[in-house]
């Protein structure tokens, strides 16, 4: 006889500037491995794991959203529908994204993503990290991550460093089952509605600069 497995879904929206590393760190998450290769990404790329909590299975359905600002703007409502965890990440050699992350917190916001929702916020790349103006910025990026709320991660997505990546997607799955969000209604089914191609897309971005609007 077959035997069917059920486990919960959540929905966690990994969100920050173009090239700070969510492609990475989501696909290091899952796979266990560094990309060899990433391009922007177009819309979303869905990532999953089933991961063990107490002894509960959660399947964390990871949305790899586009930093790009031209590869966004079709897919921004379906990004922050239904969402039970969200991940910040910057870029620790690029203080611009981290400047920059007031206004990602404020498109949560906008879409009525409250502070019950588990947040965390991650500095990637810290296997570049050297100067004292990183050492800066991580003092002022743990005072934000208090100021809201969130765990605070100093993290790479490449490198010897897997459990720090695991650590931060399975803090976010703890804290849901402790506070029980992940029985609210679980995120819509991938696929159900239309990805951009990268062709139209970019199609779209070439007709947008085209026009000059
Ligand atoms: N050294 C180092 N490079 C990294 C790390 N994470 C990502 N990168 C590199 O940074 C670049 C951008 O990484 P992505 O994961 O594609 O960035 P992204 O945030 O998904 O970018 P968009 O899809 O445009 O939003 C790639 O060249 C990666 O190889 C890291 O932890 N350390």
């Amino acid at each position: 006889m077959m035997e069917f497995s059920s486990c919960r879904t959540v929905k966690v929206i990994v969100l920050g500037d173009s090239g700070v590393g969510k492609t990475c760190l989501t696909y290091r998450f899952c796979t266990g491995n560094f990309p060899s290769k990433t391009e922007a990404t177009i819309g979303v790329d869905f990532r999953e794991r089933v991961v063990d909590v107490e002894g509960e299975k959660l399947k964390l359905q990871l949305w790899d959203t586009a930093g790009q600002e031209r590869f966004r703007k079709s897919m921004v409502q379906h990004y922050y529908r239904d969402v039970h965890a969200i991940v910040f990440v910057y870029d620790v050699t690029n203080v611009a994204t981290f400047r920059n992350l007031p206004m990602w917190m404020e498109e949560c916001r906008q879409h009525s993503l409250g502070h019950d929702i588990p947040r965390v916020l991650v500095c990637n790349k810290a296997d570049l990290a050297t100067s004292s103006g990183s050492s800066m910025t991580l003092e002022q990026a743990r005072r934000l991550a208090d100021v809201h709320g969130m765990s605070f991660y100093l993290c790479s997505a490449k490198g010897d460093s897997k459990p720090q990546v695991d650590a931060i997607f399975m803090s976010l799955a703890h804290q849901l089952k402790r506070q029980g969000g992940w029985r609210r209604k679980g995120p819509s089914v991938a696929g159900s509605f239309k990805l951009p191609t990268k062709a139209n897309a970019e199609r779209d971005a070439k007709e947008k600069w085209a026009c000059g609007c």
